[in-house]
């Protein structure tokens, strides 16, 4: 019998070009350093060291992010040859962790969409179990969860009977799939259910008789008058039990347990990381799947059978001893066409990742990652430190001392002196535990790997505002400042603890918010002296002008390579997404810098502002046709706007000078930069002073920048 492979591995073809990019590259920068340091010594100002530092920064954050191209990867997995290297009996069991934290902004019926895509997973039923971590602590989500597990009872037999692909009812219903003779049946179930789910949202709570199983309604009068979000005791539910429920064909069931950890208003209760850590523990005691699957609450799965891709990996024969996890890149479902506000993260999960691949592995992205479960909670270490016996008996009967245990592992004095958080699950110490949980994993030795199949294995929301855009990047940045400023920091501990480059990666990411210098000093330097008649850079006529033409052609010449004609992104794609970077750079970089300096300053603390995953009709029109959506007088707005108005002052200002003065030559590259930003800038325009709808820029906000902008503009003529 020949040797049937499960995955196979090739290097990219675009290594040797990527590293004859970066010699020659390198070679530039290093000129136009040179220049700057000698402009610097010849005739120092602040201006000279501004433009110094601003290049420094970007060849910094440049340099580091090389270590992504030095030698990406690409897999190939063969999930059909699994069943003939491993009998299915031997597939491991699976543990599937779905986080929610909000019900009014991640809508239970969302969630319950998730839950039902996996549910419906294409894997030995008897071995999959769903969790569902609910850190809102809500009895409406706990409701609409029993309402799926009543549902599910029919979506599976259906999904399975007709080898539907889109096992996320809404998904599924809301496309053209064609008709068996139960679909009409089943949808009007969907429909119905979710209309109950959502009337009971809607009231904001449920009354008992809405309740008919005795044993749920006790879990229901957990919800006392002094239940809050912040502070609760642990509530377990078992809402199906493998061994005891069938589906409407017979077929056994998949298990679903809610779960909301205890909370104490008293207790930090480290965000994500801590719910998932909580989630370890439940289910090592119930379940004990060897494999744990981590997913967001609006991640559905958009492919039955990535299990088994991720067994490809894991049952290999010859599988590396110290693989950890398996990631799916995240890719999401409901990005516009042109995806104005860069969504898609393109450069991240489908570049850069491919690039950490080639090193160590590609890094866990918070959802749509496989994890093995001695890997992310050492089992023993679990066992040890409260000497709770771990059972490895997969026909475990979900019985009452289990839950008891349970409740147990979910409180919150649990993690007292134990080393959960420290060196056991998912990490802490940093709001973007995912980035960080897989940083330490690799510096342990660990190693991951990227599925990355042609039909996303994964789809999830994003938002589709720009403030809640700039809010989620800011918290993201804020996360990666703490990892890096930490006794584990990516420059330091990491390149000593792991393959250094994979370490620059880590680096890179962890201090991209460092951007936003070289960007506010380029967006505000060049333009104020261009209206102060200051010319700052080489002339036309000059050899400087051309090197930096070649680096402003390089920078952008080899994104839009890398973007658009190696990982097929469109073009406009590619344009929204660089000046997406700009509005990163001027918003939400530096305030995820200022705020995290409070916070080190112990001026403030910082939570984990849960992106809404509610759709607003309206603004979705708006956002469907390519629109920007301001609307809420947001500060995060402020400095994109000035530097529009900016822009567009020192434009008219620098065109007058030709104009009347003929300075072309020596004005051309200000005036370039000006134009460019003010190219960018057009949605702003467009909100500050043409639109009338809804999600125009409120006024405040406009008359602040233009009041903003004309000071700023003052107040430069007397510094120069
Ligand atoms: O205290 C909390 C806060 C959040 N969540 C859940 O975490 C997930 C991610 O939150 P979201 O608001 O959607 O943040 P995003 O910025 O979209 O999340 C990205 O970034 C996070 C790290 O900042 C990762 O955890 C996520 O997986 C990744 O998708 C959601 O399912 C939440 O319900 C909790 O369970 N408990
Ligand atoms: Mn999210």
């Amino acid at each position: 019998m020949p040797t049937l492979f499960l995955h196979s591995i090739k290097p990219s073809s675009k290594t040797w070009f990527n590293r004859i990019f970066t010699l020659t590259y390198t070679i530039a920068i290093s000129l136009l350093l040179f220049q700057h340091t000698q402009n610097i010594i010849n005739s120092p100002s602040s201006i000279s060291v501004a433009l110094f530092l601003a290049d420094f920064v970007l060849t910094f954050l440049w340099l580091t992010s090389q270590s992504f191209h030095w030698n990406p990867i690409e897999r190939t997995v063969f999930p059909e040859n699994l069943k003939h290297v491993v009998n299915e009996s031997e597939y491991p069991a699976l543990d599937v962790f779905i986080c929610t934290a909000d019900p009014t902004k991640e809508p239970p019926v969302g969630v319950v969409n998730t839950a039902l895509s996996v549910l419906a997973y294409e894997y030995p039923t008897e071995k999959l179990s769903v969790y569902v971590s609910d850190d809102g602590g809500s009895e409406v989500t706990l409701y609409a969860f029993m309402e799926c597990a009543k549902f599910a009872k029919s979506w599976i037999p259906y999904c399975r009977k007709y080898g539907v692909v889109d096992r996320a009812p809404e998904a599924y219903f809301g496309m053209d799939t064609g008709s068996y003779p139960e679909t009409d049946e089943i949808k009007s179930m969907y429909e119905n259910m979710k209309s109950r789910v959502e009337a009971v949202v809607e009231r904001g709570g449920l009354s008992l008789d809405q309740v008919t199983e005795p044993e749920v309604r006790d879990t229901f009068r957990k919800w006392t008058p002094d239940f809050t979000r912040r502070h609760h005791p642990t509530v377990i539910q078992i809402l199906l039990d493998n061994n005891a429920d069938k589906d409407v064909a017979g077929g056994v069931m998949p298990n679903l347990i809610y779960v909301s950890r205890e909370k104490n208003n008293n207790k930090p209760h480290n965000f994500k990381a801590g719910a998932l850590n909580v989630m370890l523990r439940v289910s090592g005691l119930m379940t004990n799947g060897p494999i744990v699957l981590v997913l967001d609450c609006d991640m559905y799965s958009n492919d039955p059978e990535t299990p088994l891709r991720a067994l490809c990996y894991f049952m290999d024969p010859n599988a590396d001893p110290k693989l950890g996890f398996v990631q799916f890149p995240q890719r999401f479902s409901s990005i516009n066409k042109t995806d104005i506000y860069a969504s898609e993260f393109k450069p991240e999960t489908q570049i850069l990742s491919l690039g950490m691949d080639g090193l160590l592995g590609a890094q866990f992205m918070g959802t749509g990652g496989f994890f093995k479960r001695n890997v992310i909670s050492h089992e023993s270490l679990f066992g040890v430190t409260k000497g709770s016996t771990v059972q490895t008996d997969l026909k475990r009967v979900l019985n009452k001392d289990v839950l008891v245990s349970a409740n147990e592992v979910a409180s919150c004095s649990y993690e007292d002196s134990t080393k959960w958080g420290s060196e056991i699950g998912f990490r802490y110490g940093t709001i973007t535990e995912d980035t960080y949980t897989s940083f330490r994993l690799h510096c342990e030795g660990w190693k991951s790997v990227l599925c990355n199949p042609k039909r996303a294995a994964f789809l999830g929301g994003s938002p589709s505002n720009l403030n809640d855009v700039l809010t989620q990047i800011k918290r993201w940045y804020m996360g990666f400042l703490e990892i890096f400023f930490n006794k584990y920091c990516p420059l330091i501990y990491g390149v000593r603890s792991m393959n250094p480059l994979q370490a620059l990666c880590y680096t890179h990411y962890t201090l991209r918010s460092f951007w936003s210098i070289p960007v506010i000093i380029y967006a505000f330097v060049p333009q104020l002296l261009l209206i102060n008649s200051v010319p700052i850079f080489a002339k036309v006529s000059d050899n400087g002008f051309f090197l930096y033409t070649f680096l402003f052609l390089g920078a952008y010449g080899k994104d839009f390579l890398d973007f658009v004609v190696f990982a097929g992104g469109s073009t406009l794609r590619w344009w929204n997404h660089q000046r997406m970077w700009l509005m990163w750079g001027l918003s939400s970089y530096p305030f995820a810098l200022f705020e995290w300096s409070l916070k080190s300053f112990g001026l403030s603390t910082f939570g984990f502002n849960v992106t809404s995953k509610v759709v607003d009709e309206e603004q979705n029109i708006r956002y469907e046709q390519g629109v920007f959506e301001f609307g809420v007088e947001s500060v995060l707005f402020l400095p994109i706007s000035v530097a529009s108005v900016v822009s567009l002052f020192s434009l008219v200002k620098g065109v007058m000078d030709v104009v009347m003065n003929g300075r072309l030559d020596e004005f051309f590259v200000q005036i370039f930069i000006s134009g460019f930003v003010m190219v960018n800038s057009w949605p702003l325009y467009e909100g500050m002073v043409l639109r009338k709808d809804k999600g125009k820029m409120p006024l405040m906000i406009t008359l602040a920048s233009i009041a903003t902008a004309v000071a700023i503009c003052f107040l430069s003529s007397t510094v120069f």
